[in-house]
């Protein structure tokens, strides 16, 4: 008789897959087919076009990026021999009939099963998908596809399009990739009213903070706790090469429970876990809904493919017990902040090659920021080499340079981040205090140098040529801020020659990368330098708002004991350009823009992700601020906003690459598509002082 049971064991994995790293990218690929088989499992799901990688960009319009992918997918398929009962899903772009696709492809023991298209592209925030790809548009309908014979595939030809392929055993397996969970009609609805039992979600999906919670949470546990069946969701984790940090987080639910989450900021290269489903429970769980039955009789049906093999494994006891339900793990978008730079810094830092971080610290928020995270980086590193030692594991992702990375947090970071407090005469004792303390504590390798002979050979070089010396106590700005400006520019040359030779001075190879920590809204604004400390090589903090990074800093000082960091928060934003007056600093970084750092905030994300222009933002702020401020006094900030915006816009096309951790990021060169050279506002601020002028007056009448 029939088993009443249906069990069978289904993984998901994490890859931190590289744009165009085929050989590592299949190795990975590779290593956790093999980990799912060795767990029993009978279906391998892996993130979106993980084969040449998600952040491929423009290399998708190369036919090499093809090529390559259909190479490795052929390696895999002869490699799946070696596990013939695992159903392997894996994702790259193919060309069908003249158009390329973004595509997740089901293979099993050397057969391809069916090549299944994306619906819905993602053009969202950073992502640019449709620039590449193009999305099905034929629903429920596959056709037979040629396989180049090029590339020695057994089988001539494979059914691609919208599918769903079924076992011998009549278990079914559906699609749904990435964009298809976000978008208004997911297609794992449409799955489950066609009896669908398992849906299998590939996605390239970047970390933002908070956003976990909503794709977690929201999408993949509410849209099978609506629907019922398995959903297995899967994507990538670590730095692909560019801006964003993928999170992890691959799921398995059934149901609307919560069976399996991988570790969203773990620094492992791969990782898989699985789980034991019993798909009868869907069953159950759908038959409880009798408007879902009456719905799903009227559906049109979906081509399911059939292939050889069985899902549901015999071996699985039915005495032993199902996996019980977890809770998700989800972080404070402050905890993120915590976790996810410092993971991006070090898969950069040993995909990069280099030595370590160089930071020209200055004891403000922003370089004691981003100092900070090396300094995580390092915590976290050392306690993932710390638990594989104790599990004798091992992962590429231990190793810097070929060396293998101790369990020592405090030597690790005093072997790779590197740190100067470059004084000038109107540097304080308090910042130097505060880096000094903070180098200390965090085990950085620390100098301290006067930059003022530097200054005054390039302001003698200058008074040389032109007989001229710019004078602080001059009424033209444009003196002072020379003055100012040719300091901060020497900070940047100096780092630059710090970071190459630090490690000649040791006896060590190679150089450092050059941190930058301008934030979002100094970026924003243009309160900083152009080419100064705010160019470097790469600026973990240049998304991120200063109220948040003073959270971070106060989270990081409690929980990693860093006490030196309390200072610092506590400390008055401060550029110390301009001379001390009576021993003390006369110039605010708050002061000098006009507006404070809350206020940037708060004006940057009505900006973007608000999408809002002057007068849409004037408006905005009359119901946000109207309590604290006057008319007068907001229609004053929106435009003095404004102004500083268009006249140092241009400095956000030199902006160093940032991580990108939220979407009010000014970064101009993928993010935020917008001019550099804008006209005046006169419009737009006519129709605010007109508004201004009504708004008066109707009060005025009210009175
Ligand atoms: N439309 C345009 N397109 C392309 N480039 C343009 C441009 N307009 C000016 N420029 C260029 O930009 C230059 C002006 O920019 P820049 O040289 O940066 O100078 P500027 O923006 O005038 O001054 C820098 C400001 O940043 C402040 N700062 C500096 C350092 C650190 C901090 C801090 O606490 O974070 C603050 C400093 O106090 C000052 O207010 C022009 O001389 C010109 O070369
Ligand atoms: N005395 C200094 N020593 C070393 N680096 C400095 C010094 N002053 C400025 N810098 C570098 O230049 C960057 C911008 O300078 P500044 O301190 O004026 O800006 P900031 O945005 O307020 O940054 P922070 O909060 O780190 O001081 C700093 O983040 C730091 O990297
Ligand atoms: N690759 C995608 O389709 C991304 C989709 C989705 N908006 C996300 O951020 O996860």
């Amino acid at each position: 008789m029939a088993g009443f049971h249906r069990r069978t064991r289904l993984a998901v994995c994490t890859v931190n897959n590289w744009a165009l790293d085929f050989t590592g990218n299949l190795e990975r690929i590779v290593k956790t087919c093999a980990e799912s088989f060795t767990q029993g499992a009978r279906l391998r799901l892996g993130p979106e076009l993980e084969i040449p990688g998600y952040g491929c960009a423009d290399h998708f319009f190369e036919r090499d990026t093809e090529i390559h992918s259909w190479q490795c997918l052929k390696t895999l398929s002869e490699k799946s021999k070696q596990w013939p009962e695992l159903v392997i899903v894996t994702g790259m772009p193919i060309r069908f009939r003249g158009l390329l696709y973004n595509c997740l492809v089901t293979l099993k023991d050397g057969c391809l099963l069916l090549i299944r298209p994306k619906l819905a592209l993602c053009d969202d925030d950073v992502y640019r998908e449709s620039r590449w790809f193009v999305a099905w548009s034929e629903k429920a309908t596959t056709y037979e596809m040629k396989i180049d014979p090029e590339y020695g595939f057994e089988q001539d030809s494979v059914p691609f399009g919208d599918g769903v392929v079924e076992s011998s055993d009549g278990v079914s397996i559906g699609y749904e990739i990435c964009e298809e969970l976000w978008t208004a009609q997911s297609s794992h609805i449409d799955l489950a009213l066609r009896g669908v039992d398992i849906v299998c979600n590939g996605s390239g999906s970047h970390h933002v903070l908070g956003k976990s919670n909503r794709r977690i949470n929201q999408l993949v546990l509410g849209g099978s706790g609506k629907v019922g069946g398995v959903y297995l969701y899967c994507n990538h984790r670590g730095c692909d090469g560019d801006r964003v940090y993928y999170d992890g987080m691959s799921t398995i639910a059934h149901n609307g429970r919560l069976l399996v989450q991988l570790p969203q900021f773990d620094i492992e290269d791969t990782c898989v876990s699985s789980a034991v489903v019993d798909l009868r429970e869907t069953q159950s769980f759908r038959s409880r809904i009798a408007s879902m039955r009456n719905e799903a009789a009227s559906r049109p049906a979906l081509p399911f493919i059939p292939f050889n093999g069985k899902m549901v494994d015999p071996f699985i006891s039915p005495l032993d017990p199902l996996p019980t339900e977890i809770e998700p793990v989800q972080l404070s978008p402050t905890e993120e902040l915590c976790e996810g730079p410092p993971a991006w810094l070090w898969h950069y830092l040993r995909r990069s090659k280099m030595g370590g971080f160089f930071v020209p610290l200055s004891g403000g928020q922003d370089s004691a920021a981003v100092a900070t995270m090396v300094r995580l980086m390092a915590e976290k590193v050392t306690n993932s080499v710390k638990k594989a030692d104790e599990n004798k594991t091992d992962d590429p992702s231990y190793y810097l340079n070929g060396e293998r990375v101790g369990t020592n947090a405090d030597e690790l970071t005093n072997k790779i981040l590197h740190t100067v407090y470059m004084a000038s005469e109107h540097s304080s004792m308090e910042t130097r205090k505060c880096a000094d303390d903070l180098a200390r504590e965090i085990k950085a390798s620390h100098s301290s140098i006067f930059i003022d002979t530097a200054v005054s050979a390039l302001l003698g070089i200058f008074k040389l040529a032109q007989g001229f010396m710019p004078s602080f106590t001059s009424s033209d700005n444009r003196e002072t801020m020379a003055l100012q400006n040719v300091q901060a520019r020497i900070r940047m040359v100096l780092s630059y020659l710090f970071a190459q030779l630090a490690l000649v001075t040791k006896g060590r190879t190679g150089g450092l990368l050059v941190l930058g920590s301008a934030n979002v809204d100094e970026s924003l604004v243009g309160y900083v330098t152009k080419y100064d400390c705010s160019s470097a090589d790469l600026n973990p903090i240049g998304s991120i708002c200063k109220s948040d990074l003073r959270k971070f800093l106060h989270l990081a000082s409690e929980k990693y004991g860093i006490p030196s960091l309390k200072a610092i928060v506590e400390s008055v934003p401060t550029a110390e350009l301009r001379p001390l007056v009576d021993g003390k600093v006369a110039q605010t970084d708050e002061g000098e823009i006009g507006l404070t750092y809350d206020e940037l905030s708060v004006i940057g994300s009505l900006r973007k992700p608000g999408l809002m222009g002057p007068y849409a933002m004037f408006e905005a702020l009359l119901s946000l601020w109207s309590a604290k401020y006057s008319l007068d006094e907001i229609e004053h900030k929106v435009k003095l906003f404004y102004r500083r915006y268009a006249v140092n816009r241009h400095k956000a096309t030199v902006s160093t690459p940032a991580y990108h951790a939220e979407a009010y990021s000014c970064d101009d060169h993928r993010n935020d598509h917008r001019p550099f050279l804008y006209p005046d506002f006169s419009l737009q601020f006519d129709a605010i002082s007109a508004k201004v002028k009504d708004l008066k007056e109707q009060h005025f009448k009210t009175e």
